[in-house]
């Protein structure tokens, strides 16, 4: 037989409070369908009382109710009403707070402490900035850390090690390793010894530390992954100035970047006019030696990246995407590849799809600004995204729809130390530089006090 919701329970100091025993979902409290489970009083190791425990379908029932008034209404609401609630709800706490405190415990801090030994592993991209977001926070929040470089660059790591002992570190703050990933990368992320890891680099490898997460000791992970960023033209833009932005937002670094706009979506009235002042920006570039002041464009990485790049050209061409621009490789010498532009792509193309990593950049065209989300939000990854537009309106809707952690309106690849940097999706989870980034390196101890004793 269920019992009723509501019980008389008595504290250790013989005081009776009524408390609730079921669950508590879409607003009613309610019996769960899981065993009834016993609250022990852990100064006398009696039984307080047996409340309700959650069976699957309570568990769905009760996230079904979170994501209904998600979607329809707690999403809408006004954050003034948000405001308005949590203070009556405060204020209402306030009211019954002695029953609360009996309850809970009465005085209560928390601190923000480090992790411990935190691991790191950056990619090749950018070989010192990647590595510097990762230990400026590590550091600053009080942990060691035990950074692997990639096995393709690690020299300017070892440089700035030099600068570490000059600085006057303590030994054993900043440790710096190199080795391949499946054997290097992969021990460091297994290590017992590790309480977090911090990855910049490919969706893949960040579901690999994943594994290694859990199956060693559970550590915290962040995870900052690929990318397929759309960059989104308006018709009502400055269409100079989009061509531009979305000119750097595709080739700087050679598009070696996870946030790179890969897929430009042009609305179909401007396509033209934009392909016009795009390819007239992308004819601009200067290839040839990277220590030349005036290159933009340098080489691959290396041959490995350099026939990935080629072949997905070639599959863009055998997916019957119309090669606008470029295509080959460039010079005889070096793993250069000339800006490539694709147009006519369709959303499904693995160009549209999966990360190229290389001055390879494919344009679609959209009727409406429903339909341009719709294909941006098409993508397993949610790094970053762009709208170029001279409406507010769309602007703050695009912004607010699309499911990227960076959106930039008439401008791209803007970075800046103190606003956040991580994905949504399989770009991966945890947010780079700023305050945020403070929070992924320490963990939050409660400390609660039973008042008198002191
Ligand atoms: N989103 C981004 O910032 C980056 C994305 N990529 C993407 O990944 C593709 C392949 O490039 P890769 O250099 O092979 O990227 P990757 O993700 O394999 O390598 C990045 C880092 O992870 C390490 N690593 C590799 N396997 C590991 C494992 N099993 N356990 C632990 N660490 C491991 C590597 O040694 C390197 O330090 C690129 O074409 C590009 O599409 C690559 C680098 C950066
Ligand atoms: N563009 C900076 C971040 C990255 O490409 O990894």
């Amino acid at each position: 037989m269920t019992q009723p919701d509501i019980q008389t329970v008595k504290t250790s100091h013989g005081q009776e409070l009524k408390v609730h025993t079921y669950l508590f979902i879409n607003n009613e409290f309610v019996p769960g369908n899981g065993p009834l489970i016993e609250t022990i009083n852990p100064a006398t190791e009696e039984v307080i009382c047996s409340v309700h425990s959650a069976s699957e379908g309570d568990v769905d029932k009760a996230v079904k109710a979170a994501t209904n008034c998600f979607k329809n209404e707690w999403r809408k609401t006004a954050p003034a009403k948000r405001g308005l609630l949590i203070n009556k709800l405060a204020d209402l706490m306030e009211r019954d707070k002695d029953e609360i405190a009996t309850l809970d415990a009465m005085l209560c801090y928390t601190r923000h402490e480090p992790l411990g030994v935190v691991g790191a592993i950056v990619p090749w991209n950018y070989p010192t900035m990647m590595p510097v977001w990762k230990l400026a926070p590590a550091l600053a929040t009080g942990n060691c850390i035990v950074l692997k470089t990639s096995e393709v660059t690690p020299l300017p790591l070892y440089k700035f090690a030099e600068l570490v002992v000059e600085a006057g570190f303590p030994p054993g703050v900043v440790n710096i390793i190199t080795g391949y990933g499946h054997t290097t990368g992969s021990y460091l992320s297994s290590h017992p010894g590790v309480s977090k890891m911090a990855f910049t680099g490919s969706t893949v490898t960040g579901s690999k530390i994943m594994e290694s997460s859990a199956s060693s000791n559970l550590k915290k992970l962040q995870l900052e992954l690929g990318g397929k960023s759309a960059q989104i033209v308006c018709a009502d833009a400055d269409l100079a100035n989009a061509a531009v932005q979305a000119h750097g937002g595709i080739f700087n670094n050679h598009g070696q970047s996870c946030n790179a706009g890969s897929r430009i979506l042009v609305q179909e009235s401007v396509f033209d006019k934009f392909m016009e002042l795009f390819t007239a920006e992308t004819k601009k570039i200067k290839i040839g030696d990277p220590f030349d002041k005036d290159t933009f464009q340098g080489p691959q990485i290396n041959k490995s990246q350099f026939d990935k790049i080629l072949n997905y050209i070639k599959i863009g061409q055998e997916e019957g995407a119309t090669l606008y621009l470029g295509g080959k490789r460039w010079g005889e010498k070096g793993y250069y590849i000339e800006p490539t532009i694709f147009t006519h792509c369709k959303r499904d193309m693995r160009i549209m799809q999966e990360e190229i990593f290389g001055p390879v950049v494919a344009i679609t065209t959209f009727k409406t600004v429903e339909e341009a989300i719709e294909i941006a939000n098409d993508s397993k990854y949610g790094l970053a995204g762009g709208v170029y537009t001279s409406n507010l309106d769309t602007a703050i809707t695009v912004s607010n729809e699309l499911q990227a952690g960076t959106v930039w309106i008439n401008c791209f690849d803007v970075f800046d130390q103190s606003t956040p940097f991580g994905g949504y999706k399989q770009s991966g989870f945890g947010k780079e530089l700023g305050k945020y980034a403070l929070e992924e390196y320490t963990q939050v101890k409660v400390v609660k006090i039973q008042r008198g004793g002191l």
